[in-house]
């Protein structure tokens, strides 16, 4: 029998996105629990580290996403097809991560002068500097970001290509077909098209 999963995460994709779309492929039933802001800081208390999200199974607590993310994955022939893969899968994971905090950083800055200088940097280096190797190990495997069939790691990308494009416009993957092409495979898989129609309308 399956476990009870309860996957717990603020009203928001953000970091639960992936899992919430691991489960949607391999039609995993979970309760998909967003705690309410008000609620937080008493909630708050009663996670392992303070922060979300945290997935409940059969009443166990985990958190991190990635860790929930990549277990859940290898349970459910998500994690590439050997160890090999599995760890180009982490790695692209963590990549994402490391630019991810970048344009958390810019997102987040409140003086309007080293916002924008954090912008041109951005726009010049970092985010060329990534896409282009990003675009480059999709297209190399014929539109998977790992091996030659669906892993986690397509999830992640296509999460956060989609962020990628509501703040830097819908135009701003034209220049990386590939990585364009592995956001729309991955959210035109029926199951995952299903919940893209049914999830709750959040900002990230
Ligand atoms: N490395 C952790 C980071 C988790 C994290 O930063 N969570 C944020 C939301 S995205 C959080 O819980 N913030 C609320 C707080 O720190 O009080 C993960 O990937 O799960």
């Amino acid at each position: 029998m399956s476990p009870h999963y309860k996957l717990i995460y603020f009203n928001a994709r953000g970091r639960a996105e992936h899992i919430r779309l691991i489960f949607a492929y391999s039609g995993i039933e979970y309760e998909d629990y967003r705690v309410p802001k008000e609620r937080w800081p008493e909630y708050k208390k009663k996670t392992p580290f303070g922060m979300l999200p945290i997935l409940e199974i059969d009443g166990k607590v985990v958190s991190q996403s990635n860790a929930i993310g990549r277990y859940l994955a290898k349970q459910h022939g998500l994690a590439g097809k050997d160890e090999w893969e599995a760890l180009q899968c982490d790695v692209l994971v963590d990549t994402l991560g490391d630019l991810k905090q970048v344009l958390w950083k810019y997102r987040t800055e409140q003086d309007p002068i080293k916002k924008e200088e954090r912008k041109v940097k951005l726009m010049k280096e970092t985010i060329p500097f990534y896409l282009a190797k990003f675009e480059k190990v999709v297209a190399d495997n014929n539109g998977y970001s790992v091996g030659s069939a669906i892993t986690w790691c397509d999830f992640v990308f296509a999460v956060s290509l989609e962020n990628f494009e509501l703040i830097f416009g819908k135009a701003s993957l034209d220049q990386y077909p590939a990585l364009k092409g592995l956001k729309e495979k991955v959210y035109s898989i029926p199951s995952i098209a299903a919940w893209f129609a049914r999830r709750p309308t959040t900002e990230f």
